[in-house]
Protein backbone atom coordinates (compact mmCIF):
# COMPACT_ATOMS: atom_id res chain seq x y z
CA UNK A 1 0.00 0.00 0.00
CA UNK A 2 1.36 3.30 -0.76
CA UNK A 3 1.71 6.35 2.07
CA UNK A 4 3.45 9.21 2.24
CA UNK A 5 7.15 7.71 2.45
CA UNK A 6 6.70 6.43 -0.81
CA UNK A 7 5.89 9.68 -2.10
CA UNK A 8 9.94 11.69 -3.15
CA UNK A 9 10.01 15.42 -2.63
CA UNK A 10 10.36 18.36 -4.84
CA UNK A 11 14.44 17.85 -5.26
CA UNK A 12 14.66 14.27 -6.13
CA UNK A 13 15.76 14.00 -9.92
CA UNK A 14 12.96 12.38 -10.92
CA UNK A 15 10.63 14.62 -10.96
CA UNK A 16 12.58 16.45 -13.14
CA UNK A 17 12.79 13.55 -15.58
CA UNK A 18 10.77 12.56 -19.42
CA UNK A 19 9.28 9.64 -17.74
CA UNK A 20 9.09 6.59 -20.29
CA UNK A 21 5.83 5.06 -22.44
CA UNK A 22 4.35 1.95 -20.40
CA UNK A 23 4.44 -0.91 -23.07
CA UNK A 24 1.75 -2.96 -24.19
CA UNK A 25 -0.34 -6.03 -23.29
CA UNK A 26 -0.06 -3.55 -19.83
CA UNK A 27 2.32 -5.66 -17.29
CA UNK A 28 1.27 -7.15 -14.03
CA UNK A 29 3.47 -4.91 -12.64
CA UNK A 30 2.27 -1.91 -14.11
CA UNK A 31 -1.81 -2.78 -13.68
CA UNK A 32 -0.93 -3.24 -9.94
CA UNK A 33 1.14 -0.18 -9.52
CA UNK A 34 -2.15 2.03 -11.18
CA UNK A 35 -4.20 -0.33 -8.75
CA UNK A 36 -1.92 0.85 -5.88
CA UNK A 37 -2.11 4.92 -7.12
CA UNK A 38 -5.97 4.78 -6.93
CA UNK A 39 -6.16 3.34 -3.59
CA UNK A 40 -3.88 5.90 -2.56
CA UNK A 41 -5.90 8.10 -3.54
CA UNK A 42 -8.96 7.07 -2.27
CA UNK A 43 -7.47 6.53 0.99
CA UNK A 44 -6.19 10.63 1.18
CA UNK A 45 -9.54 11.57 0.60
CA UNK A 46 -11.00 9.10 3.34
CA UNK A 47 -10.84 11.01 7.20
CA UNK A 48 -10.38 7.77 9.07
CA UNK A 49 -7.76 6.21 6.76
CA UNK A 50 -5.75 9.51 6.19
CA UNK A 51 -5.96 10.26 9.48
CA UNK A 52 -4.94 6.52 10.12
CA UNK A 53 -1.95 6.85 7.53
CA UNK A 54 -0.88 10.27 7.86
CA UNK A 55 -1.83 10.79 4.08
CA UNK A 56 -2.50 14.32 2.26
CA UNK A 57 -5.09 14.24 0.19
CA UNK A 58 -4.74 14.23 -3.01
CA UNK A 59 -6.97 13.70 -6.43
CA UNK A 60 -4.52 13.10 -8.49
CA UNK A 61 -0.79 10.88 -8.49
CA UNK A 62 2.11 10.56 -10.96
CA UNK A 63 4.43 7.32 -10.46
CA UNK A 64 6.75 9.71 -10.98
CA UNK A 65 6.36 10.84 -7.46
CA UNK A 66 7.01 7.05 -6.47
CA UNK A 67 10.09 7.39 -8.51
CA UNK A 68 8.95 5.38 -10.64
CA UNK A 69 9.79 7.45 -14.11
CA UNK A 70 6.91 5.75 -16.19
CA UNK A 71 4.10 7.40 -18.00
CA UNK A 72 1.27 6.26 -16.13
CA UNK A 73 -1.48 8.84 -14.05
CA UNK A 74 -4.53 8.13 -11.52
CA UNK A 75 -6.86 10.49 -10.76
CA UNK A 76 -9.79 10.44 -8.56
CA UNK A 77 -11.95 13.39 -8.31
CA UNK A 78 -14.47 13.32 -6.03
CA UNK A 79 -18.48 15.06 -6.69
CA UNK A 80 -18.35 18.54 -4.57
CA UNK A 81 -21.63 17.20 -3.50
CA UNK A 82 -21.32 14.85 -0.60
CA UNK A 83 -24.37 13.11 -0.93
CA UNK A 84 -23.37 11.98 -4.48
CA UNK A 85 -20.55 9.52 -3.60
CA UNK A 86 -19.95 8.88 -7.83
CA UNK A 87 -16.94 10.65 -8.50
CA UNK A 88 -16.73 12.83 -11.25
CA UNK A 89 -13.60 11.29 -13.10
CA UNK A 90 -11.53 8.15 -11.76
CA UNK A 91 -9.60 6.47 -13.87
CA UNK A 92 -6.14 5.09 -14.25
CA UNK A 93 -4.27 6.46 -17.46
CA UNK A 94 -1.40 4.83 -19.37
CA UNK A 95 0.02 7.12 -21.52
CA UNK A 96 -1.99 9.97 -21.65
CA UNK A 97 -1.50 12.48 -24.11
CA UNK A 98 -3.07 15.55 -24.54
CA UNK A 99 -4.99 15.27 -28.35
CA UNK A 100 -5.85 18.95 -28.64
CA UNK A 101 -7.28 21.78 -26.46
CA UNK A 102 -9.28 24.87 -25.67
CA UNK A 103 -8.01 28.57 -26.92
CA UNK A 104 -9.81 29.11 -23.27
CA UNK A 105 -7.30 29.09 -20.42
CA UNK A 106 -8.44 28.73 -16.89
CA UNK A 107 -6.33 28.37 -13.06
CA UNK A 108 -7.84 27.15 -9.85
CA UNK A 109 -8.62 30.77 -7.39
CA UNK A 110 -6.91 28.74 -4.64
CA UNK A 111 -3.71 28.25 -6.35
CA UNK A 112 -2.28 24.40 -6.62
CA UNK A 113 -0.71 21.87 -4.62
CA UNK A 114 1.41 19.11 -5.27
CA UNK A 115 1.87 16.20 -2.77
CA UNK A 116 5.58 16.22 -3.72
CA UNK A 117 5.94 19.73 -2.09
CA UNK A 118 6.08 20.62 0.85
CA UNK A 119 5.11 24.13 0.96
CA UNK A 120 2.45 26.49 -0.24
CA UNK A 121 3.89 28.43 -3.56
CA UNK A 122 1.15 30.56 -4.38
CA UNK A 123 -0.17 32.07 -7.40
CA UNK A 124 -2.09 31.10 -10.29
CA UNK A 125 -1.46 27.72 -12.21
CA UNK A 126 -2.74 29.26 -15.89
CA UNK A 127 -3.67 25.82 -17.86
CA UNK A 128 -5.95 24.60 -20.60
CA UNK A 129 -9.76 25.27 -19.61
CA UNK A 130 -10.36 22.03 -21.68
CA UNK A 131 -8.89 19.48 -23.55
CA UNK A 132 -9.05 16.11 -25.28
CA UNK A 133 -7.35 13.19 -23.96
CA UNK A 134 -5.90 9.96 -25.16
CA UNK A 135 -4.73 7.35 -23.04
CA UNK A 136 -4.97 3.62 -22.12
CA UNK A 137 -6.89 2.36 -19.65
CA UNK A 138 -6.37 -0.80 -17.01
CA UNK A 139 -7.91 -3.25 -19.98
CA UNK A 140 -5.60 -2.17 -22.45
CA UNK A 141 -8.18 -0.30 -24.14
CA UNK A 142 -7.46 3.06 -26.06
CA UNK A 143 -9.59 5.44 -24.67
CA UNK A 144 -10.54 9.29 -25.68
CA UNK A 145 -12.30 11.43 -23.28
CA UNK A 146 -12.87 15.52 -23.47
CA UNK A 147 -12.31 17.28 -19.90
CA UNK A 148 -12.92 20.74 -18.98
CA UNK A 149 -12.56 23.00 -15.48
CA UNK A 150 -11.05 21.20 -12.32
CA UNK A 151 -10.93 17.82 -13.99
CA UNK A 152 -9.11 18.96 -16.76
CA UNK A 153 -6.14 20.87 -14.50
CA UNK A 154 -6.24 17.95 -12.32
CA UNK A 155 -4.88 15.79 -15.86
CA UNK A 156 -2.48 18.69 -16.86
CA UNK A 157 -1.08 18.74 -13.34
CA UNK A 158 -0.74 14.88 -13.36
CA UNK A 159 0.62 14.68 -17.10
CA UNK A 160 3.40 17.56 -16.29
CA UNK A 161 4.72 15.24 -13.65
CA UNK A 162 5.47 12.61 -16.79
CA UNK A 163 7.11 15.69 -18.36
CA UNK A 164 9.28 17.05 -15.48
CA UNK A 165 7.37 19.98 -15.00
CA UNK A 166 6.16 21.85 -11.41
CA UNK A 167 3.34 23.34 -11.06
CA UNK A 168 4.96 26.53 -9.83
CA UNK A 169 6.98 26.53 -13.35
CA UNK A 170 3.70 28.01 -14.64
CA UNK A 171 3.45 30.95 -11.98
CA UNK A 172 3.97 34.02 -12.95
CA UNK A 173 7.59 34.87 -10.54
CA UNK A 174 7.39 38.49 -10.98
CA UNK A 175 3.50 38.71 -10.19
CA UNK A 176 1.80 35.06 -9.46
CA UNK A 177 -1.10 36.53 -9.87
CA UNK A 178 -1.07 38.25 -12.70
CA UNK A 179 -4.12 37.43 -15.28
CA UNK A 180 -4.46 38.07 -19.03
CA UNK A 181 -7.62 38.59 -20.24
CA UNK A 182 -10.24 35.82 -20.44
CA UNK A 183 -8.63 33.29 -17.91
CA UNK A 184 -11.38 31.43 -16.29
CA UNK A 185 -10.66 31.25 -12.54
CA UNK A 186 -12.13 27.99 -11.21
CA UNK A 187 -13.34 28.17 -7.77
C1 LIG B 1 -2.11 26.30 -2.67
N1 LIG B 1 -3.53 26.16 -2.61
C2 LIG B 1 -4.08 24.94 -2.62
O1 LIG B 1 -3.45 23.91 -2.77
C3 LIG B 1 -5.55 24.89 -2.54
C4 LIG B 1 -6.20 25.50 -1.46
C5 LIG B 1 -7.60 25.44 -1.38
C6 LIG B 1 -8.35 24.82 -2.37
C7 LIG B 1 -7.71 24.23 -3.48
C8 LIG B 1 -8.55 23.61 -4.57
C9 LIG B 1 -6.31 24.28 -3.56
N2 LIG B 1 -5.62 23.67 -4.62
C10 LIG B 1 -5.59 22.30 -4.75
N3 LIG B 1 -6.31 21.54 -3.90
C11 LIG B 1 -6.30 20.20 -4.13
N4 LIG B 1 -7.04 19.40 -3.32
C12 LIG B 1 -7.98 19.96 -2.39
C13 LIG B 1 -8.09 19.11 -1.15
N5 LIG B 1 -8.37 17.71 -1.52
C14 LIG B 1 -8.77 16.86 -0.45
C15 LIG B 1 -8.16 16.97 0.81
C16 LIG B 1 -8.57 16.14 1.84
C17 LIG B 1 -9.57 15.18 1.63
C18 LIG B 1 -10.17 15.08 0.38
C19 LIG B 1 -9.77 15.91 -0.66
CL1 LIG B 1 -10.54 15.78 -2.21
C20 LIG B 1 -7.39 17.13 -2.41
C21 LIG B 1 -7.20 17.99 -3.63
N6 LIG B 1 -5.58 19.62 -5.10
C22 LIG B 1 -4.87 20.45 -5.91
N7 LIG B 1 -4.21 19.89 -6.92
C23 LIG B 1 -3.61 20.70 -7.99
S1 LIG B 1 -3.99 19.76 -9.47
C24 LIG B 1 -3.68 18.22 -8.59
C25 LIG B 1 -4.36 18.48 -7.23
C26 LIG B 1 -3.79 17.58 -6.13
O2 LIG B 1 -4.23 16.46 -5.98
N8 LIG B 1 -2.80 18.09 -5.37
C27 LIG B 1 -2.28 17.28 -4.32
N9 LIG B 1 -4.84 21.80 -5.76
NI1 LIG C 1 1.79 17.11 -8.15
Amino acid sequence: MITMEDIIREGNPTLREVAHEVTVPLSDEDIKLGQDMMEFLKNSQDPVKAEELGLRGGVGLAAPQLDISKRIIAVHVPNGDLENPEPTLSAVMYNPKILSHSVQDACLGEGEGCLSVDREVPGYVVRHNKITLSYIDTDGVKQKIRLKNYEAIVVQHEIDHLNGVMFYDHINPENPYALKDGVLVIE
